[in-house]
């Protein structure tokens, strides 16, 4: 199984040469400043004791507070967070955002636990990583796993346990809240519309008419469902979507409002209007024009770049390619939009939360969504301008720009002997 954080550390080693990082800054950005890893006990349902295991890796700070997600999945482990921890440094950087990087989780399946259960073991996370966080010092926001309602749990649990009294600003503890608690409108979509607002963007510049092309979906959590659905807007047709259950095709195109909704009761795409599932090999191996992976990393392999059948990629997830598969998908001339840019759209709306949570102003979801199209597409042609200038692929372009943003703050500042 390859390891995130070396693929991440891979494409980060090369962009340090290319962009002449110097080998101080190098050195303190290879590794987090922090690792914090807790234990912390919660009583489960049955009245037993269960013992969780918590990560909150905080990548990098030069840039502002700490900012990243929190993730609730079995698979959680050190090496994942250091990676996605690293991307979301990368991916602040790039976007222009006033923050740094960092991500955490916890290691168990949702799926297995009551929503009580599941209540108890956020708000037992957030007591053990007391002022590990805070609105000044590190934001998180949700991930795989976790959602708005998992946010307002732990925006009430830092509140009633914080001790200080400035109620308002402290709603900025954590953003991806739902929008009655505090939240943003627009964060929900963001990242998903994020991703194909970059895709538009690609488009454009390749004569390609989105109404006419086929799309193909893995994971329809928050990331694919959204971009589904503003694909469908468009007139584009998705036509097959891969979960965990396998994998779900429709020639005609997937009903995308009944898919979500049915997701939502069912879990996943088992059984969905009686179709018969086909297997991941096949999503993986199926003809269509755009690709969008958006659960899990190291979804594409060399077996599966090898198989692919499509134009283009755009990462809806975090790390979904791994290094090898990178430069086959290369050779074979298919085109990646990486994660760092296209799905920054979260953490850009997250931004906007957190100043909406600081002046307590509001503001109408059209203008939300229009700062997030200037953002994202601003930094589109800046990866793509300098992609084409130094003859690099568009992720390498993305961690290059990235860097040479942090590098200037170091140096500009300086560095504490
Ligand atoms: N939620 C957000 O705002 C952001 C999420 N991301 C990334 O997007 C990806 C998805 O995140 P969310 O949509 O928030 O998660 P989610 O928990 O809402 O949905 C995850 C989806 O992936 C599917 N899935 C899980 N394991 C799978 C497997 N082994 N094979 C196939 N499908 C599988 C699930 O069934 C579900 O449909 C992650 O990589 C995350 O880091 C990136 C930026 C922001
Ligand atoms: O919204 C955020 O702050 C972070 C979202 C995130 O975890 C990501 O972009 O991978």
């Amino acid at each position: 199984m390859d390891k995130l954080f070396k693929n991440v550390v891979n494409i980060f080693n090369q962009a340090c040469k290319k962009a002449d990082i110097s080998k101080t800054i190098h050195t303190i950005l290879k590794q987090p400043k922090n690792e914090i890893i807790v234990n912390f006990p919660v009583r489960m349902d049955s009245g037993e004791m269960k013992l969780f295991k918590g990560y909150r890796i905080q990548h990098n700070n030069i840039l502002g507070p700490y900012k990243g997600g929190f993730r609730y999945h079995p698979q959680v482990n050190l090496d994942e967070v250091k990676g996605l921890a690293m991307l979301m440094t990368l991916k602040c950087s790039l976007a222009g955002l006033p923050f740094g990087g960092a991500k955490g989780g916890v290691k168990f399946n949702p799926k297995d636990f009551s929503i009580s259960e599941i209540e108890k073991i956020t708000r037992r996370f957030v007591h053990a990583l007391g002022d590990n966080i805070g609105p000044n010092f590190d934001i998180p926001a949700p991930d795989m796993g976790t959602g708005a309602q998992t946010m307002n749990w732990m925006m009430d649990t830092y509140l009633n346990t914080s001790g200080s009294l400035d109620r308002q600003c402290l709603k900025g503890v954590v953003t991806g809240k739902s929008v009655k608690v505090g939240g943003t409108k627009g964060r929900a979509q963001a990242t998903g519309y994020g991703v194909v607002m970059c895709i538009e963007e690609w488009a454009k510049q390749h004569n390609y008419k989105i109404s006419d092309k086929t799309f193909i979906i893995q994971g329809f959590g928050n990331v694919g469902s959204w971009a589904a659905k503003r694909l469908d807007s468009l007139g584009a047709k998705v036509v097959a979507v891969n979960d965990c259950a396998g994998t779900l095709y429709m020639k005609e195109g997937v009903p995308v409002r009944q898919l979500t909704e049915y997701i939502a009761e069912n879990g996943s795409i088992a059984g969905f209007m009686g179709q018969e599932l086909l297997s991941r090999e096949e999503f993986f191996s199926m003809k269509a024009d755009v690709m969008i992976p958006a659960a899990l990393e190291n979804q594409i392999g060399e077996k599966e770049a090898h198989a692919a059948q499509v134009e283009l990629i755009a990462e809806g997830a975090n790390g979904p390619i791994t290094n090898r598969a990178d430069e086959i998908l290369a050779e074979k001339d298919i085109q990646v939009i990486p994660d760092v840019l296209a799905n920054s759209g979260g953490v850009i709306v997250s931004y906007f939360e957190w100043l909406q949570n600081r002046s307590n102003d509001y503001w109408h979801e059209h203008h939300v969504l229009e700062k997030l199209q200037d953002k994202i597409i601003k930094a589109y042609h800046i990866v793509h301008d300098l992609s084409i200038e130094l003859d690099v692929s568009k992720r390498e372009a993305a961690y290059i720009r990235a860097l040479k943003n942090i590098d200037e703050v170091y140096n500009e500042r300086g560095i504490f002997p």
